[in-house]
């Protein structure tokens, strides 16, 4: 929407830009993205009819479902008052000291629709435009390039770092990104009980992949402008981010899931059906889910409960558990914050933080309708999923698994499927069928405002 009003008529308060006796334009100064003279109009004619100079301010709307937009106000006047105008609300801009002034941006052009680049140029580079924020754009020529480009990148030059694709892309900056960090304390961070330190850069992501999990935690959905404003406000929060360690590494961070079983086994398909391409998305997690019987598995478990205090910072005994079909940890706290009806994620990965202890579900033998019904209740996030039967629900602060051997070890593809495990989307190799997780509180922090 664009408000015209009269110069004299806006008026600049403490906290708020106000048009004066009418609630049509109230807004808060840190809403303001920014502002700029317009162009002088060329010619006699147009300068006739033209109320000239213009400043243009350019503020965000909060609306439903927690999506931003960015409004206009033209103010009309003379170009000594624009520009005294100008100056102030630029003055108090400038004391919103988090606002980032100059950003790393990592751009993965394959990602989700393939349209990353023009969603850059179209939506995010004119609103960081405005807002004055310099960017400095690094594209990814090919897979894991991201790897190299933010591992060669000096990021203390930079206010933030902004990457542009999905939970993939995020993964492979953060797997480098928060390792360099503890390389350069000299900590042991291959040590599951060595506390990290935190990434002191800030990073946003504009959700331009598929699943963009990550972003829908931070943002509340997948709008990449929402989530260009969100960078702009230069609000910061910690996250509490998840690492995977086996064979004595930590082999990955996590931001979203952690699964074993029904998942791995759909990975491992997916990657060995590359002759039916794209339509292998489709048709095998369908096949997965109603025609094949979910392979069964046993597991070794021993969890790190979510009461246990800091400094007792113990594994329970492993504990075997027979027949499961799935393994899973989500990085929020679903068990205790999810609700029945809606489930909102901003206000579930709000009180993960300050809990500080995440969801691991394990799902037993089950009928196939009973199957299929926990299957969608999981991607639905619906807390019904711990009133069945064959779900086992935990509330961590991490988990040791040691997948036990099975009789048909010997077959080369059930060996493979064991060391296999979906971090995030993505692909881990295990070894020896082992892994440990643990959460990592305030590890990283992303631009948001909630
Ligand atoms: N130029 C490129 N060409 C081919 N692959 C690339 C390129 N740049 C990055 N990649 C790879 O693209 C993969 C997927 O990226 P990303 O996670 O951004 O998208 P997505 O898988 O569609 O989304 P999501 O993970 O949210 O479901 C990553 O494994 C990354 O290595």
């Amino acid at each position: 929407m664009v408000y015209t009003v009269d110069v004299e008529s806006l008026i600049l308060e403490e906290e708020r830009l106000k048009l004066s006796n009418k609630s049509i334009c109230d807004i808060n100064i840190s809403d303001v993205i920014g502002c700029h003279l317009t162009e002088e109009p060329a010619g006699l004619l147009s300068g006739l009819f033209w109320s000239s100079p213009n400043l243009v301010v350019r503020y965000i709307s909060k609306g439903k479902n927690y999506k931003w937009t960015a409004e206009t106000v033209q103010v009309t006047g003379s170009k000594e008052e624009c520009e005294a105008l100008q100056d102030k609300i630029n003055e108090k801009l400038g004391q919103e000291k988090n606002r980032p002034k100059r950003l790393a941006v990592f751009i993965n052009p394959v990602g989700g629709r393939r349209n990353a680049l023009k969603t850059y140029s179209d939506a995010v580079h004119p609103l960081f435009k405005v807002a004055n924020i310099n960017c400095d754009v690094n594209v990814s020529e090919r897979p894991k390039h991201l790897i190299d480009l933010v591992n060669s990148y000096d990021t203390s030059n930079v206010d933030g770092l902004v990457i542009l694709g999905g939970d993939g892309s995020l993964l492979e900056v953060l797997n480098c990104l928060v390792i360099r960090a503890q390389k350069e304390v000299g900590l042991d961070y291959d040590q599951p009980t060595c506390k990290l330190k935190p990434l002191e850069v800030p990073i946003g992501i504009i959700p331009t992949g598929t699943g963009n999990g990550t972003a829908k935690c931070l943002y509340g959905n997948m709008d990449v402008v929402t989530a260009a404003l969100h960078v702009i406000t230069g609000k910061t929060n910690h996250n509490n981010i998840q690492a995977v360690y086996s064979g004595g590494e930590l082999v990955s961070f996590s931001t979203i899931f952690i699964a074993y079983g029904f998942f791995t086994d759909m990975m491992y398909e997916m990657e060995r059906q590359t002759w039916l391409e794209r339509t292998r998305f489709l048709v095998i997690p369908l096949y997965n889910i109603f025609l094949k019987k979910p392979r069964l598995f046993n597991v070794k478990l021993s969890i790190l409960k979510g009461k246990q205090s800091d400094d007792k910072d113990s594994m329970s005994e492993g504990k075997e558990i027979a027949e499961l079909s799935s393994l899973m940890s989500l990085s929020s706290d679903f068990f205790n914050n999810a609700s029945n009806s809606k489930v909102d994620l901003v206000d579930m990965s709000q009180k993960t933080r300050k809990s500080g202890v995440f969801t691991l579900l394990g799902l037993k033998e089950t009928g196939r309708l009973q199957f299929i019904s926990c299957f969608l209740q999981l991607l639905t996030l619906n807390r019904s999923i711990f009133q069945k039967d064959c779900v086992s629900p935990y509330s961590v602060k991490g988990y040791r698994v040691k997948i036990l051997s099975q009789q048909s070890d010997n077959d080369a593809r059930v060996a493979s499927i064991n060391n296999l495990l979906d971090v995030d989307g993505e692909r881990v190799d295990l070894v020896g069928g082992e892994y440990e997780v643990r959460n990592h509180l305030r590890l990283v922090k992303f631009y948001t405002s909630y």
